[in-house]
């Protein structure tokens, strides 16, 4: 048996930048305190959320010459020696000056094991309810991301890409035991979907999932979900919150992949001979 502790860390954000650091590093420290070994950070924890914000507080990712979020990162994993899904912060790259909403991973020494640049854009329009066009400013990422720690490998995505089976699907089936989703749901999309969505990628593919959202913020020109979630791979809930700044942790035992998957074994079920299987290599 394998236990580890997972961490979500549902973080206020505000509008000052060194405020959001300083606040993220003091909750990741917390939850290594409390033993977790695997932390997650929420959707575009340094600044707030929305498309008016992403140009003013987009940061290079450049790891030999970090900028003020990357510093951050790097040493709040080095000091309380986490695995650390750095949520998403808006990213310039130096050489397209095009911005993205990119997730960092990070090693408990600090370095960067991994980055993702979200995949689909958020482009909604719900009548009467929420219009979001996140590809009015952003750029979409174009590559899918996996990372390894001791425990097994994970995949990660950002918010909207939750939407997209295929994502969690191929990870599962290269051997990622869970998926780790910062993400950044709205009051309207956050109750109807949210849990449904991470639920219906455990159950799936017989994985761990986790989502981390800001706390939700009433001032703010966008109101989080929050209800970061961690479900186990019968996609039962294994922890949850409600919308205020908290830390959600849970033991996670690997056997619960074996187990899972035995009782209902659709890994030895596919039906490669009837539809593709998207997962393999080309
Ligand atoms: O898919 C949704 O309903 C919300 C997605 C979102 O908020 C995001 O991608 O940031």
């Amino acid at each position: 048996m394998t236990v580890f502790k997972l961490a979500l860390v549902q973080l206020a954000v505000g509008a000052q930048k060194a405020a959001n650091l300083a606040n993220a590093r003091a909750k990741v420290l917390e939850a290594a305190q409390a033993g977790a070994q695997l932390v997650v950070l929420p959707e575009c924890f340094n600044s707030p959320y929305g498309t008016q914000y992403f140009s003013d507080y987009a940061e290079e990712i450049n790891t030999e010459n970090m900028s003020e979020s990357i510093a951050a990162l790097s040493s709040m994993a080095r000091d309380s020696q986490v695995y650390l899904v750095g949520g998403s912060i808006p990213e310039r790259d130096h050489k397209t000056q095009q911005l993205f909403n990119t997730c960092t991973i990070w090693s408990p020494q600090g370095t960067l094991l991994a980055k993702h640049r979200k995949i689909h854009l958020f482009d909604i329009d719900f009548p009467g309810k929420i219009v979001f066009k996140e590809s009015e400013v952003l750029s979409a990422g174009d590559s899918i991301t996996e990372f390894t720690t001791p425990w097994g490998k994970f995949g990660v995505a950002i918010c909207y890409d939750i939407r997209f089976p295929e994502l969690a699907m191929i990870a599962a089936r290269r051997g990622c035991i869970g998926m780790l989703y910062p993400g950044a749901f709205n009051m309207t999309t956050g109750p109807l979907h949210w849990e449904l969505l991470l639920r219906a990628r455990a159950v799936d593919n017989q994985i761990f999932a986790a989502v981390c959202s800001p706390a939700r913020d009433e001032t703010a020109s966008y109101h989080a979900w929050g209800h970061s979630t961690i479900v186990d791979p019968h996609a039962r809930v294994l922890a949850t919150t409600d919308e205020k700044q908290s830390i959600v942790y849970a033991d996670l035992d690997t056997d619960l992949l074996d187990s899972a998957r035995r009782s209902v074994p659709i890994y030895s079920q596919r039906r490669f001979d009837v539809y593709p299987d998207i997962a393999a290599k080309k």
